[in-house]
């Protein structure tokens, strides 16, 4: 294949079905793709000025949700489906290179690296400003500590969140169901065709499904005349996994405040769109993050971070409790709970288990680089061992000992000046959400 186009997309205002048409086009013909994206109805009807800023932003999902198409194959032109202002091009190119850079790199595809879409000439039609910023804010729930932290914050805060998820499995809805809180939920369909592409031994891999997620999220807060999207993405998901051919390699991408940043840009350039999205939790690392989920128990029956529970197929019914982020968030939790407690929260104790010891060697960076998953610093790994050292609950568990004994004396002295528990690092948190910030940290 040397090409993918973006052929149409439409929406149904009356079901909030929009399907988004694709195509890898080659010498030997076409494959083409629709997935279906369903955006939950308002009880009432959208206005005029809302249903024109809901199609800018779905022109923008259209070619951002492509990158799952895209990857089947990697052609080296990306012909896009009609003229776009520089700060949307900004975004789409950063979303198929630093986006698909972990495919990129596992695949050994340097060129997608250096991808640049071919724009059709010609203007964009002007859009007038859509200020939503002082309504409801629509909080993404993903079923794990980070967006149940902002959900609480919001709530505290007295800003009467939405929560809303794209596709709930029943961890999310299970969360939803703790909160107490009515949700929305968005559907997403991939087409079935790239499934049996993927079966038959077409190109795979990781992609930024969090900028897909985002502006799903964004469409569905337009069409229900809803405020903010409010994220949870962490300061450490901007810090790539390695460098390779001089590009950084960052799992996280789309989670990071660069893509956090070019999406704003894109959605005020291209949807009018003044104050559409932002993360909370942005000038927060992981770890912080779980001392302030450990302030409250509401949710430890249902909170699950393992992304194995969130497969198409052949899920986990929870916490998988063999994967970093399993292994890294159960250390990041240990510290500042009870060891009952967050045994309950795992189904297991993983600092118990000796099998566990290479997986953390990783995250501690003693052994290979960070793993591509979404997981804290090395700091921060070694910040949570060095006060799980200290504490005799867990002091003299099996993993805990080895590990105090490989981390090398230079990762202490940095764990020793580390400034994980002080909120920094750029973040696009409106004046009005500063002071739900302000409370938690
Ligand atoms: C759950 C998971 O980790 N999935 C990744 C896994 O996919 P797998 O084949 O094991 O199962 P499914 O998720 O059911 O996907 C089936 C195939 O469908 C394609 N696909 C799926 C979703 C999508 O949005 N686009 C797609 O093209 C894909 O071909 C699947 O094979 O391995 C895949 C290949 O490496 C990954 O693409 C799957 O990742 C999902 C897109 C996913 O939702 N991953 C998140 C858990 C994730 O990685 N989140 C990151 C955030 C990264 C970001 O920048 O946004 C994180 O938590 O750090
Ligand atoms: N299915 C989804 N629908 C909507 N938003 C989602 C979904 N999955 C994840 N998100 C959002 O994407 C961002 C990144 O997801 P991530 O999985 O890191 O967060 P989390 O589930 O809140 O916490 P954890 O890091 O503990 O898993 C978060 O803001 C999260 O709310």
């Amino acid at each position: 294949m040397d090409a993918f186009t973006f052929p149409s997309y439409s929406i149904d205002l009356s079901t909030g079905e929009a399907l988004f048409d694709y195509a890898l086009t080659g010498p030997d013909g076409e494959q083409r793709f629709t997935e279906a994206i369903t955006l939950p109805l308002p009880a009432d009807p959208p206005s005029d000025a809302a249903v024109a800023a809901l199609g800018r932003v779905l022109e923008l999902l259209h070619v951002v949700a492509g990158v799952s198409y895209y990857k089947a194959a990697a052609p080296r032109r990306l012909v896009l489906p009609a003229p776009l202002g520089p700060a949307a091009v900004r975004l789409v190119t950063a979303v198929y290179t630093k986006g698909l850079a972990e495919y990129a790199y596992r695949n050994r595809l340097p060129h997608v690296l250096e991808l640049a879409p071919e724009v059709p000439a010609g203007e964009v039609g002007p859009v007038p400003p859509y200020d939503n910023s002082d309504r409801r804010p629509l909080s993404a729930v993903g079923g794990g500590k980070d967006s149940i932290v902002t959900l609480e914050a919001l709530r505290r805060a007295g800003f009467d969140p939405v929560p809303f998820s794209v596709n709930p499995n029943h961890v999310i809805v299970a969360v939803n169901r703790a909160s107490d809180l009515v949700s929305l939920a968005a559907r997403r369909r991939i087409d079935p065709a790239l499934l049996d592409l993927n079966a038959a031994g077409a190109r795979n891999g990781h992609i930024p499904v969090t900028a897909i997620n985002s502006l799903i999220a964004v469409a569905t807060s337009v069409l229900g005349g809803l405020g903010p999207v409010v994220m949870s993405n962490e300061r450490s998901a901007s810090d790539p996994n390695l460098v390779w051919n001089g590009h950084e390699i960052n799992h996280q991408w789309s989670k990071g405040v660069e893509a956090e940043g070019l999406l704003r840009a894109a959605l005020a350039e291209h949807a009018g769109l003044t104050e559409p999205y932002f993360s909370l939790l942005r000038s927060l690392s992981e770890l912080h993050i779980a001392r302030l989920f450990a302030e409250t128990d509401r949710y430890d029956d249902v909170v699950t971070s393992c992304n194995a529970a969130f497969k198409l197929r052949d899920a986990s019914e929870r916490w998988c409790r063999d994967c970093p982020k399993c292994r890294f968030v159960f250390l990041a939790m240990a510290p500042f709970m009870p060891r009952e407690r967050v045994t309950h929260i795992f189904g297991g104790d993983l600092l118990a288990d000796s099998s566990q010891i290479p997986g953390y060697r990783e995250l501690l960076g003693v052994d290979g680089h960070k793993p591509f998953e979404c997981v804290g610093e090395v700091e921060e790994s070694v910040v949570a061992l060095s006060l799980l050292a200290e504490q005799e609950q867990w002091r003299d568990a099996p993993v805990v000992r080895a590990l105090v004994d490989a981390v090398p004396a230079t990762a202490w002295s940095a764990a020793a000046t580390s400034d994980v528990f002080t909120p920094g690092g750029p973040n696009h948190v409106p004046a009005p959400y500063a002071k739900a910030l302000a409370a938690l940290t």
